[in-house]
């Protein structure tokens, strides 16, 4: 990998040069009010590669494979894509009136005011450190702005404003972002276009990681330096060039002098505290933040980042009339009869969880009392509440595989196993048996449930809640994330590790993310599998959100490929990780959710090496879902998951800057296909240790997106079948892209995964496995001087006060008294969030043990994988 030739992507041949087309495509970025209707499918893209075949992909490996030479494999954008934004931009020309024009302006006066301000020092330090891609100044807006946009009459009063804003101030982007990466020594690192002591989020984030532990344990001393930009979340950085688009601004907005719409919340760790008056978080929502978090996650449109709720959707307050009118139930949460819910159990049978879809869609009043429960524990947090009869789930037991025996597993291609009709389900059995470690917690007693969980989809798997704060104990700050901060704690009673997420409700509602919180619940609440991160209990108090989680004490998979000499890893190691993933996302997808945040930094590495997702504040779920349908021959069929989701498009502006895909930086719409790009990209960044778009600043990642075809360095060590793979996973028309005809069937069919057996992937033997040593890479000390008070943020210390304030937070969270869903009125904002607990503890999370520092984690190679895998389970 040292000799990789990377071709800077500031490099004319690599298409950054100040051309026309690139205005062109920035031209789709303007005010989505302004965009063309989405193109959709009806791109018009040929696809002229082959099919698979590894016969077909042509040539050779050449160095830096052109795109010329590599014609014959591609499948990447036509010209006539590219053009197609010129046509459209200039037939779109903003058109706005004066009254317009001139919200306009004070939305872009606003942010050059708080962008001109002194920055404190600790953030000039970072910034010196920095050349994250999250900030643009102002030279580069003027610059880079659309070219229709700038061309339109309309806009040149703000256009000329901004060309007036001292140039050396950068906008802020996105400063509370809480993340940052360490770009591999092979990365081209690209000149700093920023002007010195500027403000720069990415590098607070990093100075903000770096002393908070991070991850998981498997935390690595990275570089600080080239930082890439952390999630986007409906936050556009050409909304925040140019201001917000009009729909996008609340008359709040837009009359408040100091508001600001794109400002972020603080760089300070803190959450920002609940308001401590007698009336309450209650009265505090209700005065000044009317979310939409009554109503249904998909109801409520997904800019609401940029969005004001007052504005859009006012949602109706106690003692209006039809107050709870306006409420829908969660997605797949209310009826589990319909069909477009179906019922989705994947259990972690001894091996690999066999997907059971219940072919009578989950109809809990047919399958009541058939398994009486055993009562919760005694919890002196919880009341008692009326019982109810549950069905019996199918649930993993935590991933152990090692101690697990392999159950047969039934193809899903086996027609006798398939079921198509009236249900309209498909029916992969489950021949799991129940193993000592497997067991339902069948008892004489039945689960307590409130009423609102019982009406949850996935409330077969969830009782009442049985912990609360006090029932943890902090063992340390594992990481903070856009709005959670996550500790690794031990339950007292039993010892047993969980990594618990922490939210404050009041930033959740003052940041707008209230959404999120319900749809990460309803994600990891609904889920079944062994490759995602499983939710134990979830709970609310009066000024917290608190998630369970199992503890993957691997820490995040990028911290592991940066342990890496190389930063990146070989291709059968790549097969094994992108098979995980590819596992793990064919089963969201399933359930009709999109996650749309795939990237190393949310693959968890579980104490087994095997990956776990998550991070699913990003993910939506497909309004009006589908079952999924078998299609093809009896020998050769597959279960086409892209129905599920089948033409569902959501238009938020999310995801992680490098992995963004070009239908939502077009903002048209996008789908679940986006989830197979941000796979091409994972594969690409696992093979070469770099993102194959990635620029010198956010707007060029963007334009690389839209019109670089994928290069490989000179790398023979790649195979021509994983090649073929992310190109067709990068094929800018998402109608084209491989997994838009059968979702992940056409990639679990693609050569490169040709010697996988899917249905044994939790058998494998991994390649790293994380190990707890005290020679590891050790965070800890740096969270441990955090809670002494010699805390760095931002690259400087932080006075005591802040220490002393969030170790109060801190105590705070952690002695709160839990609040059941009964007594959270109907009006609150996070009435939805229920608080819960699996029916069935994991009798597998790890223990705590004194003896073990939970900060020093490193990654030996896996002895065994080869011949286990060659083996035992890869087809040969
Ligand atoms: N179950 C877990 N086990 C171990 N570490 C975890 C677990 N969940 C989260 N973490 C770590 O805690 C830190 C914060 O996690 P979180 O998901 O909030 O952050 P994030 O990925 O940055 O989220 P976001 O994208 O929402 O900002 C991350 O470093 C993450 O790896």
């Amino acid at each position: 990998m040292d000799n990789l030739q990377v071709i800077p992507p500031s490099n004319p041949a690599n298409g950054h040069t100040q051309d026309r087309s690139r205005s062109v495509s920035f031209s789709k970025l303007i005010p989505r009010s302004f965009r063309k209707p989405s193109v959709g499918n009806s791109g018009t893209e040929i696809d002229t590669g082959p099919d698979g075949s590894e016969e077909s992909m042509g040539l050779g490996t050449v160095p830096m494979e052109s795109q010329d030479q590599e014609d014959a494999l591609q499948e990447g954008p036509s010209k006539s894509e590219s053009q197609t934004p010129e046509t459209s931009s200039k037939q779109q020309s903003p058109s706005l009136g004066p009254t317009q024009a001139a919200k306009f302006s004070t939305r872009f006066k606003k942010m050059f005011k708080s962008s001109t301000r002194t920055p404190d020092p600790e953030q000039a330090e970072a910034s010196e450190i920095s050349e994250g891609s999250a900030d643009v100044n102002n030279a580069e807006l003027v610059e880079e702005l659309s070219e229709s946009w700038l061309n339109s009459d309309e806009s040149k009063h703000d256009m000329k404003f901004l060309s007036q804003a001292p140039t050396s101030a950068p906008l802020r982007v996105d400063a509370s972002r809480g993340r940052a990466r360490a770009r591999s020594p092979s990365t081209p690192i690209m000149p700093s276009h920023g002007s010195p002591g500027k403000l720069h989020n990415s590098s607070t984030r990093n100075s903000r990681k770096a002393s908070t532990g991070s991850q998981g344990g498997g935390v690595v001393n990275v570089d600080r330096r080239g930082t890439r930009s952390d999630t986007v979340r409906g936050s556009n950085p050409y909304f925040q060039c140019q201001g917000l688009p009009l729909h996008a601004l609340s008359s709040q907005d837009l009359n408040q002098p100091n508001s600001s719409a794109v400002s972020r919340h603080d760089e300070s760790m803190l959450m920002t505290p609940p308001p401590t008056s007698s009336t309450g978080l209650t009265s505090y929502l209700q005065t000044d933040y009317r979310s939409g978090s009554n109503k249904s996650l998909n109801d409520i449109n997904e800019n609401e980042e940029v969005e004001n709720f007052d504005s859009k959707d006012p949602v109706e307050f106690p003692g209006t009339p039809n107050s709870f009118n306006t409420r829908v139930a969660l997605p797949a949460a209310s009826n589990s009869t319909t069909p477009s819910s179906p019922l989705i159990i994947s259990e972690m049978s001894p091996g690999f969880p066999l997907i059971v879809v219940d072919a009578s869609c989950g109809n809990d009043a047919q399958l009541a009392d058939m398994s009486p429960l055993p009562p919760p524990a005694n919890s002196s947090d919880i009341k008692n509440e009326p019982v109810s009869h549950i069905k019996p789930s199918l649930r993993r037991v935590a991933s152990e595989p090692n101690a697990l025996k392999v159950a047969p597993v039934q193809s899903i291609s086996d027609p006798a196993k398939v079921k198509n009709g009236h249900s309209g389900l498909v029916a992969v059995t489950s021949s799991a048996k129940t193993s000592p470690t497997n067991t339902f917690n069948m008892g004489t007693d039945e689960p307590q449930r409130s009423h609102r969980l019982r009406n949850k989809s996935f409330s077969n798997k969830f009782k009442e809640v049985i912990v609360g704060p006090k029932s943890f104990e902090k063992i340390k700050l594992l990481g903070q994330g856009d709005v959670g901060k996550v500790y690794l704690v031990k339950e007292r009673k039993t010892n047993r590790l969980y990594a618990l997420k922490i939210f404050s409700k009041a930033e959740m509602i003052k940041r707008k993310k209230i959404k999120r919180i319900l749809a990460e619940q309803e994600i990891l609440a609904t889920s079944n599998h062994p490759f995602i991160v499983t939710l134990y209990h979830s709970f609310q108090s009066e000024d917290y959100l608190y998630l369970c989680m199992e503890y993957c004490m691997g820490g995040e998979f990028f911290r592991a490929l940066q342990t890496r000499k190389t930063k990146c890893i070989n291709e059968e190691d790549a097969r094994f990780y992108s098979s995980e993933v590819t596992a793990a996302i064919e089963y969201l997808h399933l359930m009709g959710f999109i996650y749309r945040d795939l990237k190393p930094e949310n693959i968890l590495l579980h104490k087994s090496g095997h990956i776990m997702l998550s991070d699913f504040d990003l993910s939506v779920q497909a309004k009006d879902s589908k079952n999924p349908v078998v299609k093809g021959s009896a020998q050769s069929s597959m279960v086409d998951t892209r129905i599920c989701s089948g033409g569902f498009r959501t238009n938020s502006f999310v995801g992680t800057e490098e992995y963004i895909a070009p239908e939502v930086i077009r903002g048209n719409g996008h789908t679940a296909a986006v989830d197979w790009w941000t796979l091409g990209i994972l594969i690409y960044e696992m093979l070469f240790g770099f993102t194959p778009f990635k620029g010198d600043n956010t707007n060029k990642t963007f334009s690389n997106v839209l019109k670089n075809d994928v290069n490989f360095p000179n790398n023979n060590e790649v195979s021509r079948s994983c090649k073929d793979l992310i190109r067709k996973l990068l094929i800018k028309n998402e109608g084209k892209r491989l997994g838009s005809k059968f979702g992940a069937s056409d990639i679990k069919k693609h050569p490169f995964f040709k010697k996988v057996q899917w249905s044994l992937l939790r058998n494998q033997e991994p390649p790293l496995l994380p190990v707890l040593t005290e020679n590891g890479y050790d965070f800890t000390r740096l969270s441990d001087n955090a809670n002494k008070g010699g805390v760095k943020v931002g690259g400087a210390s932080k006075n005591i006060d802040v220490v002393d304030a969030m170790a109060e937070q801190e105590k705070i969270m952690f002695e709160e008294k839990v609040e059941r869903d009964d007594i959270v009125s109907d009006d609150d904002p996070f009435h939805d969030f229920n608080s819960m607990s699996l029916m069935m503890q994991d009798n597998n999370s790890l223990i705590y043990g004194d003896n073990n520092s939970y900060g020093r984690v490193s990654y030996t190679s896996n002895q065994n994988r080869s011949r286990s895998n060659s083996h035992r389970f890869f087809k040969r």
